[in-house]
């Protein structure tokens, strides 16, 4: 059937079927191919002579009018249809065309394909000539009539800036289609030529390394496969109706044309390899090739978890909930004459009787320098020559006395320098104010995590020390020397400079009057034991609890330390503020606590080591967790300032004392008992002891403060201290398992897995009062799961761990 549907296609006879004989075929081809040039010929003479040609058009069969045509008036005429009518200077496409028809049945090319370049030229020829018809009137010949009507018509519907895009469109158009132009393409040609560059660059090395040999190899391959591309695209635009199997067996015998005429450029690599195979040479070695295998780099992750939070979240805020909170302003602190009034007549008085007092005692002077501070003036004196210090020190008393002056102190020799030391009172002292320590640039400046602005040394300069290096600090002073004025200046330094979320006050007040004003901002700076009405401790019994609890905070501190794996508060918060602590484990931002005691022998004589006890604890080891302590009195004796509490504390602070014991309890000097009283005090950071003058904050003035801070957004209460229960609230009741918690299981894992019975754990794993969380420590020594209360420390765990924990509460249902 299909055989027969062959024959009557092959039977009936074609337009095309002449050409099928090669005689008519050459004919006609030859006749296209000249009469193309007749065209051509023709064509290029029309633009010479048109004008004068134009009147001979009309009269073509006129024998007596000639044309200036060189093809005559044939050629002039058929110029004047495809120019001047038709295309314009496209026109010259028909004339190509004419010859490629020509050349195609001479090379007995298939119609299709003439058909199709004839079709493809055609239309380039339309658009040839609308582009030139796009140019002014004036050359209207270059794109004939057509082009340029055409043009007129379509510049009415899009405008000439419309005309322009479609003309720009149809080009690419022509070119996509027709050529196959893709980025692609043109990517590849140019990676074409730089491959081909690298190859040629290559091979005039000639250096036969195995690693160029690889390159060349490489490039080489490159370059075939491009060129393997370039052949499959020109198969395609010229065949593009033939089968796609035929256009691949094409590719792949090209391929091996392709591979022979590489054969040389791959010499180089050739050469190396055969060595062996050849044995031409055998001095030359023997090349092993080797395949080396680059082992795949590890990904890594660029950033963690809380980097990853930190970026999203930013840095924990821990200001965040009062972030509006405004710091108490400078205009609350009273302003003083501060500017120290030197009086020469005085200074030369006192240099004089300094220099005749030790010209008693046959101390010859050399020199002798004055430095003028706001109380006191320090005479430096530097002794003769041989004159041995020790003697000096020795006469202290005795020179003191001959000065017969109040608050003299003498210093033999002033450390590090070789000099002696006078102090001498002013007869009219200046008060440091407060105001002037707040706003110097010291402490403004200051980065200590606790700074202290305490007053001014003797050269006038503010002194500022760091509570958190000190890490306690011990002050004594008789009865209206200035103590409660200094622990003021302490609090408020603080205030001034420290955010209510990183540091909290517990404030110990036996005296029930000073530090009151501080109840106003209770709920933004200081810490309480919770279901306690008063912050402000004045109670010697909450005393303990207090310090107890404060204990257990510490404690609890220290395991969130562990945890983090930190060795101090600061480590810690950095670490919990760049959120690589999990709150959910129980972290959280931890701000210091001060704890501030007044009247500390009061409390020494109530309650005794009850209070000697966690204070000494609480002073060897609270330092690294930020809990600092102050502790005043007004009684610096040994037994209310013990030596365990006394080694402690390093810093120490002692106004005017009564006696030179006294200076020595709390020094380990003397000196205290010169002091001149009002702010006059020394300050002991360890080795050196300094004069300084405390400055002085009056209670209106933190009065204002507090109002200050208090009128702004508090907490929802105050900081929270771990509830302490005391030995009385220790049970020994059995509890009936029926009317345990409900929590009770949760709680016994959560301890036995701590390995730590304290109920502050409890709380803050379970989200618990402490009411309830006390309960079921009471219920859990009820079952024996943790041991009895044992003071500050945590309850121990009798339940090593859960297998135990099962076993224990099976048994206690069989009962
Ligand atoms: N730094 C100072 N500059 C000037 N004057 C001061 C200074 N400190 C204290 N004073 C004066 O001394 C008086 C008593 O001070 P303060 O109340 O601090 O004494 P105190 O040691 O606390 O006494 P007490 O132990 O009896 O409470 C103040 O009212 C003030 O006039």
């Amino acid at each position: 059937m299909a055989k027969k549907t062959k024959s009557t296609k092959e039977d009936k006879p074609s337009f095309f079927s002449f050409l099928k004989n090669r005689q008519t075929s050459t004919l006609v081809a030859t006749f296209l191919m000249l009469f193309s040039v007749f065209l051509c010929v023709a064509f290029i003479s029309f633009f010479f002579n048109w004008q004068e040609d134009q009147s001979t058009l009309q009269q073509f069969t006129n024998k007596a009018v000639k044309s200036n045509n060189l093809l005559g008036k044939i050629g002039a005429n058929l110029s004047h249809f495809f120019i001047y009518k038709g295309f314009g200077i496209a026109a010259f496409i028909i004339s190509f065309q004419i010859f490629l028809v020509g050349f195609y049945v001479l090379i007995k090319k298939k119609l299709s394909l003439i058909i199709t370049t004839t079709n493809w030229n055609l239309f380039l020829m339309v658009l040839v000539a609308l582009s030139f018809g796009f140019l002014d009137k004036k050359y209207a010949l270059a794109a004939g009539i057509i082009g340029f009507e055409i043009n007129e018509y379509l510049q009415t519907f899009i405008g000439k800036t419309g005309l322009v895009i479609t003309l720009i469109f149809l080009f690419m158009a022509y070119a996509i289609i027709r050529y196959k132009v893709t980025f692609d393409a043109f990517i590849d040609r140019l990676k074409e030529k730089r491959a081909q560059r690298k190859l040629e660059a290559l091979q005039e090395e000639s250096v036969a390394t195995t690693n160029k040999e690889d390159i060349i190899e490489e490039e080489k391959s490159k370059s075939i496969s491009l060129e393997k591309e370039k052949k499959s695209e020109f198969e395609l635009s010229l065949e593009n109706l033939k089968p796609t199997i035929s256009k691949y067996s094409d590719v792949s015998s090209k391929k091996e044309e392709i591979d022979k005429d590489t054969k040389n450029e791959s010499e180089i690599k050739l050469k190396v390899e055969d060595k062996s195979d050849t044995k031409v040479n055998s001095s030359e070695e023997k090349v092993v090739a080797i395949d080396v295998e680059v082992s795949k780099e590890e990904e890594h992750e660029t950033e963690n978890l809380s980097d990853k939070i930190v970026k999203d979240f930013g840095e924990f805020d821990p200001t965040l909930e009062l972030s509006n909170f405004k710091f108490p302003t400078f205009n609350l602190l009273k302003q003083y004459n501060e500017s120290i009034s030197i009086d020469p007549e005085e200074l030369e008085a006192n240099k004089n009787r300094i220099v005749d007092t030790l010209k008693n005692y046959k101390i010859g002077i050399d020199e002798i320098k004055a430095t003028v501070g706001p109380t006191i003036t320090l005479y430096e004196i530097v002794p003769e020559a041989g004159i041995r210090i020790s003697k000096i020190k020795n006469l202290e008393d005795d020179i003191a006395l001959s000065l017969s002056a109040l608050g003299i102190r003498i210093i033999a020799p002033i450390p590090g320098k070789g000099t002696i030391g006078i102090e001498v009172p002013n007869k009219k002292s200046t008060i440091v104010s407060m105001h002037s320590a707040i706003s110097s640039k010291k402490f403004q400046e200051s980065q200590m995590e606790l700074p202290i602005a305490l007053g001014k040394t003797i050269s006038n300069e503010t002194f500022v020390v760091d509570l958190a290096k000190m890490p306690h600090l011990l002050m004594a002073g008789a009865t209206g020397q200035g103590k409660s004025v200094g622990l003021n200046a302490v609090l408020t330094s603080l205030l001034y400079k420290k955010h209510p979320a990183e540091v909290k006050f517990i404030l110990v007040d036996p005296k029930k009057v000073e530090l009151t004003l501080f109840n106003k901002i209770e709920r933004h700076y200081l810490a309480k034991l919770p279901d306690t009405e008063e912050a402000i401790i004045t109670d010697t019994s909450k005393v303990v609890t207090t310090l107890n609890s404060l204990c257990i905070e510490m404690d609890n501190r220290y395991d969130l330390l562990k945890a983090a794996m930190v060795r101090n508060i600061k480590e810690y918060n950095a670490k919990f503020k760049k959120r690589k602590l999990n709150p959910n484990d129980g972290h959280q931002f931890l701000p210091y606590i001060v704890l501030v005691i007044d009247e500390f022998a009061d409390l020494i004589m109530t309650a005794g080591k009850e209070v000697e006890t966690p204070i000494a604890r609480l002073a060897q080891l609270a330092r690294a967790i930020g809990i600092h302590l102050i502790v005043a009195t007004q009684r610096p004796s040994v037994n209310v300032i013990t030596g365990i509490i006394k080694a402690n504390f390093p810093s120490r602070i002692a106004f005017r004392v009564t006696s030179k014991i006294d200076s020595r309890t709390i020094l380990d000097a003397p000196g205290a008992d010169q002091l001149i009283g009002r702010g006059d005090m020394l300050y002991s950071g360890g080795n050196d002891i300094l004069r300084i003058q405390c400055a002085f904050v009056d209670t209106p003035e933190v009065e204002k403060i507090t109002d200050f801070i208090g009128s702004q957004k508090a907490y929802a209460e105050a900081y929270q201290l771990p509830e302490f229960i005391g030995e009385e609230s220790g049970t020994n009741v059995d509890i009936d398992i029926a009317d345990r918690d409900k929590l009770f299981r949760e709680a016994a894992e959560i301890i036995v897995t701590a390995q730590q019975g304290s109920a502050s754990l409890l709380q803050r794993k379970l989200k618990l009062g402490y009411n309830r969380a006390g309960r079921l420590i009471d219920q859990l020594e009820a079952a024996g799961i943790v041991g009895p209360f044992e003071g500050s420390k945590a309850r121990q765990v009798l339940v090593p761990d859960f297998v135990a924990l099962d076993q224990l509460l099976e048994n206690e249902k069989n009962l």
